[in-house]
């Protein structure tokens, strides 16, 4: 390197003097292979947000480029565990000594997933939105990882009017007659019979853990399953006409409002070992052009805010 190359982050003044919060890196390319439980090693296109905390009043920056490597040999010679990602966060403080004491990585990723249809056995790949925030502070780590979980949700309120109708008309077509077993069933399959159908509306829990102190693991398959299996409507991958007419069953038998969703995954999250939850229920409603929206946190002092 030539010895007269100026270096502006040593040398020069800062225009103005004060410490800062985060100073780094937004949306860096970062090809990382995935380790987390009952899953293969998996490559994930990352992009990840980079930062130390600028400690020191009067110095003009921080040194992009060491997070920046920090970041590269994660990606070329590591797999992301916890363990490899708080070594990164180490780094970025290590390499930014009377600069900075805390420091921040926020990786967002797509992760796909092999999905069973509901009976025929087919499978198919579903992606799932993936956010891991890892931040060191006065040595404390914290791990965050966050998932969208997209699912189905059919209106209770909607399903009884729609009953509702369904009896007036049986009371219309049947009243006074003897009823014919064969007639009746028959009208049935018809859409004169069921006149009217519920509002169903495609629905995302984006949810929010902080992972145990001394985690060593990530599980984001085991964090989606479990919310999956608690909605039990999930956005299917391989779909045949049984697998479609069992996900109008499941449907049927778990209606939901967006408070219920909540509720459930709620009671759910509470059951579970994280230090911490929050989720957000998001139904993009059929019936009107706004949303259905719920909250829910653990409630820890100091944490997440609803
Ligand atoms: N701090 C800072 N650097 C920036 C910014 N925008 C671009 N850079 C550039 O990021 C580059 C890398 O910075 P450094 O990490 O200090 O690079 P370096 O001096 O070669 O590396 P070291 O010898 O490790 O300090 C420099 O060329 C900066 O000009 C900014 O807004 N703030």
């Amino acid at each position: 390197m030539p010895t007269s190359m100026p270096d502006i982050a040593h040398s020069a003044d800062a225009l103005q003097t004060g410490t800062l919060d985060w100073v780094g890196m937004g949306d860096i390319e970062l090809p990382l292979q995935l380790a987390s439980k009952d899953l293969n090693e998996i490559p994930v296109n990352a992009k990840a947000d980079a930062f130390v905390s600028l400690d020191k009043p009067d110095a003009k920056g921080i040194h992009m480029s060491r997070l920046f490597l920090a970041l590269d040999t994660l990606s070329c010679e590591q797999t992301l565990t916890p363990i490899t990602l708080a070594a990164v966060l180490d780094q970025f403080v290590t390499t930014h000594k009377d600069l900075s004491n805390a420091a921040k990585v926020v990786l967002n990723f797509e992760l796909p997933l092999r999905r069973a249809s509901l009976l025929s056995g087919k499978q198919g790949w579903k992606s799932y939105p993936v956010t891991i925030t890892a931040t060191i502070k006065e040595q404390a780590l914290s791990i965050e990882l966050a998932v969208d979980v997209t699912y189905s949700s059919t209106c209770p309120c909607s399903a009884a009017l729609a009953r509702q109708l369904i009896q007036n008309a049986f009371e219309e077509k049947f009243s006074g007659q003897p009823l014919d077993h064969e007639s009746v069933h028959a009208w049935l399959g018809t859409t004169e019979g069921i006149l009217a159908t519920p509002h169903s509306q495609r629905s995302i829990a984006n949810i929010k853990v902080q992972l145990p102190t001394d985690v060593k693991e990530f599980d984001i398959k085991g964090l989606i399953d479990i919310a999956e299996q608690e909605l039990k409507t999930p956005v299917q991958a391989a779909v045949k006409r049984e697998d479609e007419q069992e996900f109008a069953r499941l449907n049927g038998q778990n209606l939901m409002f967006c408070e219920d969703a909540a509720r459930k995954l709620k009671a759910l999250l509470d059951k579970q070992d994280y230090k911490d939850f929050y989720v957000k229920i998001n139904h993009y409603e059929s019936l009107h052009a706004h949303d259905a929206v719920a909250f829910a946190v653990k409630g820890v002092e100091q944490g997440y805010k609803a």
